[in-house]
């Protein structure tokens, strides 16, 4: 191989790959002032996904799809924060899971704003201080983020996404493995590495905070203590890594929600969205039995279930519900009629594209 050569020919496509971009770019950012003068948002989930999908069908690698993804990601980002400076809220503090997942649903070309609670999101996005919110919603081993789930019950802002992301955590301590007394991390991240600690650390004492990126900070500071958190919270603490993938499941995931003010317009295309919903019932015997008939003979999937109380009266609950298809689906909208006529309360939380 002549490296010279080679990298001439790398050089010429270069030239092409960025002409051609700022082509797209140019493109895009007419469509957006179109939007932007019909006072659309800039931002459309659902296209981006058919973006997203129709690359995948194009792409015949070596790249993956994950990687095609990435590329594009950052590509539309920066054409956004050209045209609109976006500012999505996320709960923080910088470092955390949530900002993760907001920057793998945004890009890294927006305006990030960390806010200390789960409700400060909700009232950043509800004040307009933020165009976005993103927030945990429920984890694959530790389940339901109760506080998501009771705000969404509250607010009059929708769903308008959603972000799996793969949790690893790690141990983060400036003492060695046999000199920590107390272990440090958010509820959730404890929980999810329940059986770990109990093998490895059975006497530590374990003590929940508010996020992973404060047990950080507090074990940075306070030998014979450690954090649980991600790997990138150790590189911005400076804090070595005694353990690292102590999540008791290695396919441990969490779901995170985007929030708006509006719903998405439009659909990304059949079997490509995902509604959430909540809804409450009267206590009657085989209640909730038919609303859940409601779905399954009319062949609508339910791919999530969870009841909290209501917080209005004790011993009454709300059932939150995820299923695959559109709020506007004709078939989805006769079964809302038939939830719409038995039960009290029934609240479309938002549409959104169903994707991974
Ligand atoms: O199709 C649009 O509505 C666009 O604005 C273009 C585009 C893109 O670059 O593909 C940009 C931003 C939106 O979030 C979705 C898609």
């Amino acid at each position: 191989m002549d490296l010279d050569d080679v990298r001439q020919k790398i050089d010429a496509i270069d030239r092409e790959i960025i002409t051609r971009i700022n082509e797209r770019v140019r493109l895009a950012s007419e469509v957006a002032r179109a939007k932007h003068a019909a006072g659309l948002p800039i931002y459309i989930p659902e296209r981006e996904e058919q973006v997203f999908q129709k690359l995948s069908s194009i792409n015949e690698g070596p790249l993956t799809e994950q990687a095609i993804r990435h590329i594009y990601r950052e590509v539309i980002s920066a054409m956004i924060a050209l045209e609109q400076p976006l500012k999505i809220a996320y709960l923080g503090p910088e470092g955390t899971y949530t900002e993760q997942a907001a920057r793998k649903n945004f890009g890294s070309s927006l305006d990030y704003h960390a806010v200390p609670s789960i409700a400060d999101v909700f009232s950043e996005v509800e004040r307009r201080e933020a165009d976005y919110g993103v927030i945990p919603i429920e984890n694959s081993t530790g389940g339901a983020v109760i506080h998501s789930l009771d705000m969404l019950a509250e607010t009059e802002l929708k769903i308008i996404g959603q972000v799996y992301l793969p949790v690893e955590h790690c141990l983060l301590s400036h003492s060695k493995l046999s000199e920590i007394t107390e272990v440090r991390s958010k509820d959730q991240a404890l929980i999810q590495c329940r059986d770990w600690l109990q093998r490895n650390l059975p006497n530590a004492k374990q003590i929940d905070c508010d996020s992973t990126t404060g047990a950080v900070v507090h074990a940075t500071k306070n030998p014979g203590t450690a954090a649980i958190a991600g790997e990138i919270a150790a590189e911005r603490y400076s804090i070595p890594l005694v353990a690292k993938g102590i999540q008791d499941r290695k396919d441990n995931e969490t779901r995170f929600l985007v929030i708006a003010p509006e719903p998405n317009n439009g659909q990304t295309g059949p079997g490509l969205d995902k509604t959430s919903l909540v809804f409450s019932i009267h206590h009657e015997v085989g209640a909730l039995e038919k609303v859940l008939r409601s779905f399954s003979t009319r062949q609508i999937n339910l791919s999530k279930i969870e009841s909290r109380p209501s917080r209005k009266k004790a011993w009454e609950y709300l059932f939150f519900v995820d299923f695959d298809g559109h709020w506007n689906d004709p078939t989805i909208q006769e079964a809302i009629a038939e939830l719409n006529s038995s039960c009290p309360l029934v609240k479309w939380l938002g549409s959104y594209p169903n994707s991974r």
